[in-house]
C-alpha cells in the first residue's frame, strides 16, 4: 500500500507520508535568513539593531514565525513598513527546517495540504512546489491486549476507520460552514464543554478499540485527552470534508526546500527589516504610539504593533496597560499542547519491516512514522513523544521503548526538539482546552488599542497548522491597517 493512504497529523494521528525532499541547503538558508538589517554578514548584530530603532516603521511585529512574517508581507502590500524583532536566532517559530543524518527534516511543523487554503496560495504564489514520496509501508503496530500486534496496513486502517468515525458522529451540524466555527451557537455551547476525553467516554468503546485511538486524542492534547477539547478535533474533521480520508491525508505533501523555503520567500517579499536574537520583555502602548522594548532594555517604537509570539508566551511579556483577563487567563492555561517533543532517529533491525507505530495514550512514544530508506540500510524515522521524563536524546532509551512495539528494532541515534521547554515556544501544536472556543477566543483574535495579535493558535480556520498562522497573519494586517487609517 503507498503509504499516502494514511496518515497523521502533528503528534497522536498517524502519518504515512514520506517525502522525497530535495536536499537543498536548509541549514544555509536559516543561516542566510535574515534580511534587512541583519543582512550583511560583515555587520556586527549590534548595530543592526541599533540602526532599526533609529529607523521611522510603520508598525513593528513581534516574532518571524508563519503569523508574523505573513503579516509583514500583507503590511508591505499596503505600503506600510515593517520592522521585525526575533527572540531566536532563526526565522520559522514551531516550524523549523534542519538536517539530520545528511536529511533536509522538519522538526516541527511540515506537513501542508490543498485543503489548506492559506498556505496552500503562499506556496502557489511563491513557487515552492509540494513534494510526497511514493515509498511503501508495509505494516502498523496497534496496542493489542497488553502489549502490541504488528498488522497490515490496510487491515489496521480499516479497522481505525470504523472506530474512529463514529467519535465524529453530529461534527456535520455542529460545523456545517468549517470556517465559521460560531454558526451553530447552540450546539456549539454543549459540543464545547467536552474534553476529548468526554467524547470517548460517551461511545463506550471496549478496552481495544479505546486504545486504538485514544493515542491520537492524547496525542493531540499534549499528553491527555482530557486537557483537549472536543472542538478542537472536531473542526478539524469538518475542515477536512466530515471523512476519515480527507482528515488522513492532510499530512501528504512537504515543500520543497522544507518550510523555511517558504517563508524565506514570505520574508525577502515583505521588505522588513528584521532583527534576531531579540527576545521582547515589555510593550507599552502610549494611545498615540507603541513602544517595544527587549529583554537587552532596548527600545523600538511605531505606530502599531502586532504581536506574533505563541499564546503561551503572551504570559511572559509586559503589556501597559494591561492585557484583559481574557488574554492572561488563556495564555497561564495554555493553547499550545504541552510535553511535544519530536524525535527524528534511525532505526535498523526492525521486525514489522516498515512499519508506523500508533500506541495508546500513556506510552512513551507517541505515533512513530518512517520518513525514508537512507543510503546505510538504516531507516529514517520520526516519533512523537508526550512524555517529559523519556530523554529521547539517549538512543538506548529510545531503543527499550521502542522495543516493546517491535522487538529486536535497534536506534542508531536520535535528534530531538522538546518544544514543550523551549522558552520561545513554550508548548507545541494549539490545542484548545474545553470552553475556550465558546469562551474568550472571539475576544483574543481582536486588538486591544493599537496592539493586536497573530498566531496559528487564535485562527480561526486550521488553528494549530501553519494555514492558521498564514490566516491569523493576514487578519492582523487587515486590523492594523484599519486601525492605521482611522488613526492617521
Ligand atoms: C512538533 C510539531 C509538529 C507540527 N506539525 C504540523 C504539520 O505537520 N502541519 C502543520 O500545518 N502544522 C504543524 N504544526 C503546527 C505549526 O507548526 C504551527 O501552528 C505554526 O508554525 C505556528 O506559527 P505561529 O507563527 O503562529 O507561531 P510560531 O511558529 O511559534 O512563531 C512565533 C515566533 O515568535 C517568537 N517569539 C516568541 N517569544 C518571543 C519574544 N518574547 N520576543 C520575540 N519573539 C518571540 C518565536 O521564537 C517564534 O519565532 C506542528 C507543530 C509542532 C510543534
Amino acid at each position: 500500500m503507498k503509504n499516502d493512504q494514511i496518515h497523521d497529523q502533528h503528534s497522536g494521528t498517524r502519518t504515512a507520508s514520506r517525502r522525497t525532499v530535495l536536499r537543498t541547503a536548509g541549514a544555509a538558508v536559516l543561516a542566510a535568513s535574515a534580511t534587512g538589517v541583519t543582512a550583511g554578514v560583515a555587520r556586527a548584530a549590534a548595530d543592526a539593531a541599533s540602526e532599526a530603532a533609529s529607523r521611522p516603521y510603520d508598525v513593528i511585529v513581534v516574532g518571524a514565525g508563519y503569523a508574523g512574517v505573513t503579516a509583514a508581507r500583507e503590511l508591505k502590500d499596503k505600503g506600510l513598513k515593517t520592522l521585525i524583532l526575533e527572540a531566536r536566532g532563526r526565522i520559522g517559530g514551531r516550524t523549523w527546517t534542519s538536517d539530520y543524518a545528511g536529511q533536509l527534516i522538519e522538526l516541527g511543523g511540515g506537513a501542508v495540504d490543498p485543503k489548506q487554503p492559506n498556505v496552500w496560495a503562499e506556496a502557489k504564489r511563491y513557487n515552492i512546489a509540494t513534494v510526497t514520496d511514493g515509498g511503501t509501508i508495509d505494516n502498523y503496530v496497534l496496542p493489542s491486549g497488553n502489549g502490541f500486534a504488528v498488522v497490515p496496513i490496510a487491515d489496521a486502517s480499516a479497522r481505525i476507520k470504523s472506530v474512529f468515525t463514529p467519535f465524529f458522529d453530529g461534527v456535520q451540524q455542529l460545523f456545517p460552514q468549517p470556517y465559521q466555527p460560531f454558526a451553530q451557537p447552540a450546539l456549539l455551547n454543549d459540543a464545547d464543554k467536552l474534553s476529548m476525553q468526554d467524547r470517548l467516554d460517551q461511545m463506550r468503546l471496549s478496552a481495544d478499540d479505546l486504545k486504538l485511538i485514544n493515542g491520537t486524542t492524547g496525542g493531540l492534547s499534549g499528553g491527555s485527552s482530557k486537557r483537549g477539547a472536543y472542538t478542537m478535533l472536531a473542526q478539524s474533521w469538518a475542515l477536512s470534508g466530515y471523512t476519515y480520508e480527507g482528515y488522513q491525508s492532510i499530512n501528504t505533501y512537504g515543500l520543497q526546500g522544507g518550510t523555511v523555503a517558504l517563508l524565506q520567500a514570505m520574508l525577502t517579499d515583505s521588505g522588513a527589516d528584521l532583527v534576531l536574537n531579540c527576545p521582547v520583555a515589555k510593550i507599552t502602548d502610549s494611545g498615540s504610539g507603541v513602544t517595544v522594548t527587549t529583554k537587552s532594555g532596548k527600545n523600538y517604537t511605531a505606530p502599531h504593533v502586532i504581536v506574533a509570539v505563541p499564546v503561551n508566551l503572551w504570559k511572559t511579556i509586559t503589556f501597559s496597560p494591561a492585557l484583559p483577563s481574557e488574554y492572561t487567563s488563556v495564555s497561564t492555561a495554555g493553547i499550545g499542547a504541552p510535553n511535544v517533543k519530536k524525535i527524528f532517529m534511525r532505526v535498523t533491525n526492525s521486525s514489522a519491516g516498515t512499519f508506523i507505530a500508533g500506541p495508546q495514550e500513556g506510552f512513551p512514544l507517541s505515533t512513530t512514522i518512517p520518513e525514508r530508506q537512507l543510503s546505510d540500510g538504516s531507516t529514517l524515522m520520526f516519533a512523537f513523544c508526550l512524555d517529559p521524563t523519556l530523554d529521547a536524546t539517549n538512543p538506548s532509551k529510545v531503543q527499550s521503548v521502542l522495543q516493546q512495539m517491535v522487538p529486536g528494532i535497534k536506534v542508531l541515534d536520535t535528534k530531538v526538539q522538546y518544544w514543550g521547554a523551549d522558552p520561545y515556544s513554550l508548548g507545541g501544536w494549539a490545542c484548545r482546552q474545553p470552553g475556550m472556543l465558546t469562551g474568550p477566543y472571539r475576544t483574543i483574535q481582536q486588538p486591544r488599542g493599537r496592539v493586536a495579535f497573530a498566531t496559528s493558535d487564535i485562527a480561526t480556520g486550521w488553528s494549530g497548522y501553519i494555514d492558521g498562522a498564514v490566516e491569523s497573519g493576514i487578519t492582523a494586517a487587515k486590523q492594523v491597517t484599519t486601525l492605521a487609517a482611522s488613526t492617521r
